[in-house]
């Protein structure tokens, strides 16, 4: 899947792996964060259990990730705010500890989107510096879910 965001005067192009969050479909995992600019990894706000799993899966990129990759934490179903099982203040806490982007999306609605692209592209070094995005553009996952700008 690809994603082309226009950032100041740059059009990004981000190819996005979406990667199985699911225990058993661990092991595939580095072979879509290896080499990446970005990981999104998301977490259902009406499931705390997912926003627990999410940690495991910073844990491994800080462990086994490139050393640079760009980790930004998406609270997924933002429209289902009646249920929700996930503070707003705690999932930003955690990701403003770890250094992370942060922010509430709505897939179905299409809420914060693309606003989280272009904070993405905010945090990836500029195409003369990086040698990801040198016409290879990026790549990205989900949840949990990890991106590739070479987002995974
Ligand atoms: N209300 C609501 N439902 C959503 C949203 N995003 C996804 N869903 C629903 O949640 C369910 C799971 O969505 P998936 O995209 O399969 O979730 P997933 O995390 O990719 O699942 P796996 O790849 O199997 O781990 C589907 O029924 C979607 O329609 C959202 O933002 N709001």
């Amino acid at each position: 899947m690809t994603k082309t965001v226009q950032y100041q005067n740059e059009l990004h192009k981000f190819l996005i792996w979406d990667t199985a969050g699911q225990e058993r479909f661990r092991a595939l995992a580095p072979m879509y964060y290896r080499g990446s600019a970005a990981a999104i990894i998301v977490y259902d706000i009406t499931k705390e259990e997912t926003f627990s799993t999410l940690k495991n899966w910073v844990k491994e990129l800080r462990q086994h990730g490139p050393p640079n990759i760009v980790v930004a934490i998406a609270g997924n179903k933002c429209d289902l705010n009646d249920v929700r099982e996930v503070m707003e203040k705690d999932a930003k806490d955690y990701a403003d500890s770890i250094h992370a982007i942060f922010v509430e999306t709505s897939a179905k609605n299409a809420i914060n989107i693309n606003e989280l692209f272009i904070e993405i592209s905010r945090r990836i070094p500029s195409t003369d510096t990086n040698p990801a995005s040198s016409g290879k553009g990026f790549k990205l996952r989900r949840q949990p879910s990890v991106t590739k700008r070479s987002c995974c």
